[in-house]
This record gives C-alpha cells, sequence and structure tokens, in this order.
C-alpha cells in the first residue's frame, strides 16, 4: 500500500499538526505517511512568550527536533494573531493600551526572538492569521492589533518576519477561505499587500470543512482567485468535520456509515481538486492525525466528538484514506 506522502509525492507536501497529545502511535503514522508538521497550539504567542521577555520554547523545540531527524518540513503557526495571545501583551504596566510604537516595538522583538531561533528550519509562516472579517462590508476584524496599531499592523508582521528569515516563504492564513464574500476580502488585503512591496509569498487556506460545505466549485473558484495573485497556496489545516456549522447536535457518539461514505466522498473531491491544482498548491496539511484527537470534538461545540481525519481513533485507515490514496 502507498503512503500519502507517497502517493502525492510529485504533487504536494502532506502535512499534519501535532501537539502535546500526540501520542507514540500517531507519531508513528506521522512518520509512516506525512513529510510535514504544524504546531496545532505549541508555537501560538501564548505558549511561547506566556509572560513579557519570558520565552519557553522546549515544547516547540521537541517539535523541531522531530521534524529535523525524521526529515520533514515544518510550517511555523502562527506569529500575529487575535486569539491565543496573552493580554500582557497589549498593556502598559497601568493596564491601560500600550502606544503604537510600544506594540510594534513588542511585536518586531517577539517575530524576531521567534523566527530567527528556528531559521534554516522552518520553511514557511502564519505570519498574520484570520485579520479579515467574515461578515458585513468592513475588510479587518476588530483586534487590539488593529485598534492599536492601525491596518498596517499586517504590513509590518510581514516585513518584520522576512528581515528575521529572508529564507522563509512567508503567508497570510484564514478560515472559510472559500466563502465568495471573504474569498474577495481576503483578495483585496493579499493584493493590497503585493502592492505596497511587502513580502508575501502565499495564502493559506485553513480549509476546516464538512460534509455539506463548501461547494468544490467555491473552493475552485478561491483556489484559481488567490493563484491569480502568483503565490504559493498551502492547504493549511484540513479536516472534514462530520457535521455542518449549524449542527449543534450531540446524540451521536460514533460516526454512522453514512457519514463515514459521505466524508469519504468529500475527502475524494477535495484531493482531486488539489492534484489538479498542484501546480500552485504547494503543501496539504490535516489539522491532526487521527480521530483519537482533533479540536473538533470541543468546537464549535464543546465536548460532541467528531471524526474528521483519515485515520480513526485506533490509527486504521478509514473509507476516506481508501479514496484519498488511489487519487491522482
Ligand atoms: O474554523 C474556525 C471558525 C471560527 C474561528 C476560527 C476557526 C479556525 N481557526 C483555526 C482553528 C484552530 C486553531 O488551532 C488554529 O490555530 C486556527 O487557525
Amino acid at each position: 500500500m502507498n503512503t500519502l506522502k507517497e502517493q502525492f509525492q510529485t504533487d504536494f507536501i502532506i502535512g499534519a499538526a501535532v501537539n502535546k497529545y500526540t501520542d507514540q502511535s500517531e507519531q508513528e503514522l506521522l512518520k509512516q505517511h506525512f513529510n510535514s508538521i504544524t504546531a496545532e497550539n505549541e508555537m501560538k504567542f501564548e505558549n511561547l512568550q506566556p509572560e513579557k521577555g519570558k520565552y519557553t520554547f522546549d515544547v516547540a523545540d521537541q517539535f523541531v527536533a522531530f521534524a529535523q531527524g525524521n526529515d520533514m518540513k515544518m510550517r511555523g503557526h502562527t506569529l500575529v494573531w487575535h486569539n491565543q495571545t496573552p493580554d500582557w501583551f497589549f498593556l502598559d504596566d497601568d493596564g491601560n493600551d500600550v502606544s503604537r510604537e510600544e506594540l510594534l516595538a513588542r511585536m518586531k522583538e517577539h517575530i524576531f526572538t521567534v523566527v530567527s531561533r528556528y531559521k534554516g528550519k522552518i520553511h514557511a509562516w502564519d505570519v498574520v492569521n484570520e485579520a479579515v472579517l467574515d461578515e458585513g462590508d468592513d475588510l479587518y476584524r476588530q483586534s487590539k492589533w488593529l485598534n492599536i496599531i492601525g491596518e498596517d499592523f499586517i504590513d509590518y508582521a510581514f516585513h518584520y518576519a522576512h528581515e528575521a528569515d529572508p529564507d522563509a516563504t512567508l503567508f497570510y492564513n484564514d478560515y472559510n477561505e472559500s466563502d465568495p464574500v471573504k474569498r474577495v476580502k481576503i483578495y483585496q488585503l493579499v493584493k493590497g499587500l503585493l502592492d505596497r512591496g511587502v513580502p508575501i509569498h502565499g495564502i493559506g487556506l485553513q480549509a476546516h470543512w464538512n460534509l455539506y460545505q463548501p461547494s468544490i466549485k467555491d473552493i475552485k473558484q478561491s483556489i484559481e482567485s488567490y493563484a491569480e495573485l502568483g503565490l504559493k497556496i498551502h492547504i493549511t489545516e484540513l479536516d472534514v468535520s462530520m457535521f455542518s456549522f449549524e449542527d449543534e447536535r450531540k446524540d451521536v457518539t460514533s460516526p454512522t456509515k453514512e457519514m463515514l461514505y459521505l466524508q469519504a466522498e468529500r475527502y475524494q473531491q477535495f484531493f482531486k481538486v488539489f492534484h489538479s491544482y498542484r501546480d500552485v498548491i504547494e503543501s496539504v496539511t490535516f489539522w491532526g492525525i487521527s480521530d483519537a484527537y482533533t479540536w473538533l470534538s470541543d468546537f464549535p461545540v464543546v465536548g460532541r466528538k467528531n471524526w474528521p481525519f483519515l485515520f480513526d481513533e485506533s490509527g486504521n485507515t478509514k473509507p476516506a484514506f481508501d479514496r484519498v490514496i488511489s487519487v491522482k
């Protein structure tokens, strides 16, 4: 049987997110099927600099060493985001918002400290995550970054990351990336960055999809739209939830045969699309390894188990794996 990385070795890198729950058996799957990893949480701001000036790199270093020791690439996730960033970062000693200048200085110091540490070991960074507003006319999501620095916080983040590691490929990363309205906003944001000479090299499509949404048509149109900008495309956080986003049912305690069939159909369609756009898609990363652990078992419904991957809770292949492994 082919492995995932063998099946797609001439198409794109195949990655998976790892975290502190990734156990020995999942590490075996990782080595067998994947040639890239991303730290799901351990390289986020709150885990790297929980207190001002106090960096905690030990877990992130272990993941980097694992990638290095197993001939895997690594994606860095993520340098500037409105979530999982400690409150202290935006406040002065009196508990008031810091100035634009101070926040830019703190952003620069964090990015330089982190990116230069992993220079040559992390080939791609999600420099800014989820800055675009989903609904409404505004382009930017409200955040402390936006409110204190202004819209150019994104420009600065990319310039700092590029100065810290000129060889790293730098991405803007977002979810709902295939939604027709949000697609236009992401395109506008990235085009503006390019027009201002900002060193951005790629767009990350998180691809948190499900059995019903988004449509293949919308996925294709988004890939084509972003590709028009001449940038690399990474699928950065792929998972296929068994539930639509609005479905808050909690009565399903194991995947039904119909769910597994529909998921296999959807994964096969997705990888046929990825294969057909292999000239612009450089990397496809799942936001986990097997159904043993997924963030979706707590989002959007806390405590509601989900089964979004190609491998089941015991690490065995699912019908979706059998479909994906034969896509070419
Ligand atoms: O699908 C979404 C819907 C609403 C908000 C955020 C997201 C996705 N947001 C992602 C998910 C999990 C985190 O571990 C990632 O860092 C984040 O990029």
